[in-house]
């Protein structure tokens, strides 16, 4: 059997974020449309002459994107809001859609199954589809004419595709995927037509839970597909998991079935030997972890390549899923200990492993020189295994506070906050300003010293800011971080930050995540400098800002060969530390942050049980040994809440921040059935959008959550953090949002005073 390697999806960004760079200069009117289509095309070519010179054999395109492949699919097939119909221009249209304008807010943005990549959610409302634009024609053909290559177009399936929309009553899903089938069908046709062979088609809603319902409606649009566009051999594409109704699945009608042999814990396997594997199909294997840093042990998978290659009569083999959510490439990786840098593997050099296991499995490479390629990483992960095992004593650290009630009395006595409390999530603008002089302090230009005091001046700033504008809590707007998350992997043992190790989050938005590589310690107090300084230059209490151990694990990239539950317990024993040292140095109110929780949710329920266990122990370790005066809060955004109101009741945080404003009445609509009885901050604006809110809109939404919580348990907040806006902006909004804030508690004293409700 002659076996093929491929790929399933490429990062975006550029080596050296060319991509970000392009769009930032396009949206700041730098550079034309045109010079921005052009640079584009240019980061995109460069990406696929790059897996030809790798040997790839299938090659995607169509997974480049100008923003979001969910915002792509909705717009080739033009589901287009209302509000956005009258721009002319497409390409406007398109980031209006992404962004918001000022007249328009944004469509949502949610996370992009369990990981911290986020996309755009479709709005389908009454839309019939038609194809508008042709987008992975144009790409095959432009492809074929500047390399001669034939290629694989990727597209998200119409299933998923609707599945992960919304506006649209989920009882008539099926009448809206009859509609969309056609349109997929047609543009499969003019694929055919041009000599397309392959098509990767995206359907990773099946290793959700998923019904007979959605089943039956994968049966029913395979069959058309296979009926109406013979000739197009399909991969059926699923990552992230195992699916769950395999026999149902490889018995579908297209060509190939692409799953993920790394991230679904044996079960796709044990399903092909229980089962079998159809003899008609081929067997397209996610071999190579396509979510993790770590070089692959080539030994192993090739042991599981030869069982599968015994199993199907034919077989491709690709990375788990998209290498999206890994860096470009290690080969800009100057700092980290060599040893380190040495065990890892970026999306580049996965796409090296794909076709050394290819060649090896074609008799090229033999077996020796695999065991050559795995000895390196094994002697550099061994040396660390030791010391990460390591347990930590947790049974004399205290999991629960005095009861709430009581502490409540003690935090308000000492905090003495009025009605409605303002406040904001954390960061204030990282402005050019605040990113040159960190580059400047890098390079070595500034010293310590210099760079401390920019800082400083930046935190008094906004304190005088925050102060004018009349916020109750401030905060002292975590200027001195590049990341939430890697500004604590700078500072603990145990963990490594890359120098370019760029991962798309959202938009042109990027993250390095850290990688968590032995035992995890608490080294020095972290935050304590910037927030004793910024509180005292005010008599109005300051929040301490750290990041909860839940999301520095979630967005960390951390061994996998030691168990994630142990990790996360030495990253919450470090964040305990810190919390008690901010609370030694008199700060009373602590943020401890926790967006990531609900990302983290293993997408299968079965998992579901001992993820919220480990997750809710985790910050309650981190969290619970305060005296019962500290107040402390979290925060969680960007995700799905509805149905974890009794997750966030058990973290037992004292105040609670949650993104709503995307998302409108969803949210709120839970606390009618969920009675919650602490205090809470529902996001009254969305800090994605440049658009200044109106003070109408923001007493709607104050009103909306006051119908359903009680005055003295809602504090008035931004949906997020402030970092990626304009400083006028800020100000701007926030001004709007204390007096919309302060409009509404005088009304509710008026109307009969606090007395009643307390
Ligand atoms: N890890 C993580 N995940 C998250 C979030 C988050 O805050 N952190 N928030 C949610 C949404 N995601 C977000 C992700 C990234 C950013 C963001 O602002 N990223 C910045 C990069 C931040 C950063 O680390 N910057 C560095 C590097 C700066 C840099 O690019 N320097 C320039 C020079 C400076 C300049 O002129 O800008 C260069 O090297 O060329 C710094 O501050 O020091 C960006 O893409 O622009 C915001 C939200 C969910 N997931
Ligand atoms: C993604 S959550 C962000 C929380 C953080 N404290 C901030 O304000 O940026
Ligand atoms: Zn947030």
């Amino acid at each position: 059997m002659f076996i093929r390697s491929s790929n399933v999806g490429y990062p975006r960004i550029g080596e050296k974020r060319e991509w970000k760079k392009a769009l930032e200069s396009f949206w700041n009117g730098q550079i034309n449309e045109q010079q921005f289509i052009k640079t584009m095309e240019h980061i995109r070519l460069d990406s696929i002459r790059k897996q030809v010179e790798k040997g790839i054999d299938l090659i995607p395109i169509g997974d480049f994107s100008l923003y979001d492949h969910m915002l792509d699919t909705a717009f080739m097939f033009g589901y287009i809001p209302e509000r956005f119909q009258q721009i002319d221009n497409a390409l406007e249209q398109y980031f209006a859609m992404a962004r918001g304008t000022n007249g328009q807010h944004a469509l949502e943005m949610t996370k992009w199954f369990n990981t911290n990549y986020h996309y755009i959610v479709p709005e389908i409302g009454q839309t019939k589809p038609r194809l508008v634009e042709n987008r992975p024609l144009k790409e095959y053909n432009l492809v074929k004419e500047t390399f001669d290559l034939e290629t694989k177009p990727v597209l998200l399936g119409p299933i998923t595709f609707l599945l992960l929309s919304k506006q649209y009553e989920r009882h008539e899903w099926r009448k809206h995927l009859a509609q969309l089938v056609p349109v997929y069908v047609e543009l499969f046709k003019q694929l055919s037509e041009a000599g397309v062979s392959f098509v990767q088609i995206d359907e990773p809603i099946l290793v959700q839970d998923i019904d007979d319902d959605i089943i039956d409606a994968f049966r029913h649009v395979y069959d058309v597909f296979h009926r109406d566009v013979p000739n197009i051999n399909l991969i059926l594409q699923t990552y992230f998991d195992s699916v769950s109704h395999y026999r149902e699945i490889v018995a579908l009608p297209v060509a190939g079935i692409g799953l993920d042999f790394v991230h679904d814990d044996g079960e796709n396997v044990k399903n092909i030997n229980i089962h079998g594997f159809p003899k008609d199909k081929i067997l397209v294997a996610g071999i190579v972890d396509g979510r993790n840093v770590w070089k692959s042990s080539l030994v192993q998978k090739a042991k599981l390549l030869h069982h599968l290659a015994n199993v199907a009569e034919q077989l491709i083999i690709q990375p788990s899923c998209s290498l999206l959510h890994v860096p470009v490439t290690t080969k800009h990786e100057h700092t980290l200990p060599t040893e380190l840098a040495g065990a890892l593997s970026f999306a580049d050099e996965k796409l090296d492993e794909i076709r050394m296991l290819t060649e090896y499995m074609n008799g090229n490479v033999t077996i020796d020189q695999l065991i050559k390629y795995d000895e390196q990483t094994n002697s550099y992960l061994a040396k660390f295994r030791k010391q990460q095992e390591q347990t930590n004593d947790i049974s004399t650290v205290p999991l629960s506070r005095t009861p709430y009630n009581e502490r409540k009395k003690a935090q308000q006595a000492h905090l003495q906050l009025p009605l409605l409390p303002t406040t904001t999530i954390g960061s204030f603008p990282q402005t050019s300003d605040v990113r040159q002089a960190r580059m400047k302090w890098k390079k070595g230009e500034w010293n310590d010293k210099q760079y401390k005091s920019f800082i400083k001046n930046e935190i008094a700033k906004w304190i005088k800011i925050q102060e004018q504008l009349q916020l109750d809590v401030l905060v002292h707007g975590e200027f001195e971080r590049t990341d939430m998350v890697e500004f604590f992997g700078e500072k603990l043992q145990g963990m490594a930050c890359t120098t370019n190790g760029w991962v798309q989050s959202y938009g042109s938005r990027c993250v390095r995540p850290p990688i968590i590589f032995s035992h995890i310690a608490y080294q020095q107090p972290m935050t304590v400098e910037e927030t004793v300084y910024a509180q005292s230059l005010t008599n109005k209490p300051v929040k301490g800002m750290l990041t909860g151990p839940v999301t520095i694990l979630n967005w960390s990239f951390v061994r996998d060969d030691i168990s994630r539950k142990h990790v996360l317990m030495q990253l919450a024993l470090a964040i305990r530390e810190e919390v008690l040292q901010l609370e030694k140095e008199g700060i009373r109110i602590i943020q401890v942050d926790e967006p990531a929780l609900r990302e983290g949710l293993p997408l299968k329920k079965e998992k579901h049980a001992s993820y919220w266990k480990d997750a809710v122990m985790a910050f309650r370790l981190a969290t619970s040994s305060v005296k019962e005066e500290t107040q402390i809060h979290t925060h969680m955004c960007y995700s799905q809440f509805e149905h974890m109101m009794h997750i966030i009741d058990e973290l037992d945080a004292d105040v609670i921040s949650i993104e709503s404003s995307r998302s409108h009445g969803e949210l709120v609509s839970s606390f009618e059935t969920y009675e919650y009885q602490k205090e809470i901050g529902l996001g009254v604006y969305d800090i994605h959008s440049p658009r200044i809110p109106t003070k109408e809109e923001l007493s709607e939404q104050i009103e909306r959550a006051l119908r359903v919580l009680r005055p003295e348990q809602f504090w008035v907040n931004p949906d997020c953090g402030l970092k990626t806006r304009k400083e006028e902006e800020t100000i701007a909004a926030l001004q709007v949002m204390v007096e919309a804030a302060h409009e509404y508690r005088e009304r509710l004293l008026a109307y009969g005073g606090m007395k009643s409700w307390k």
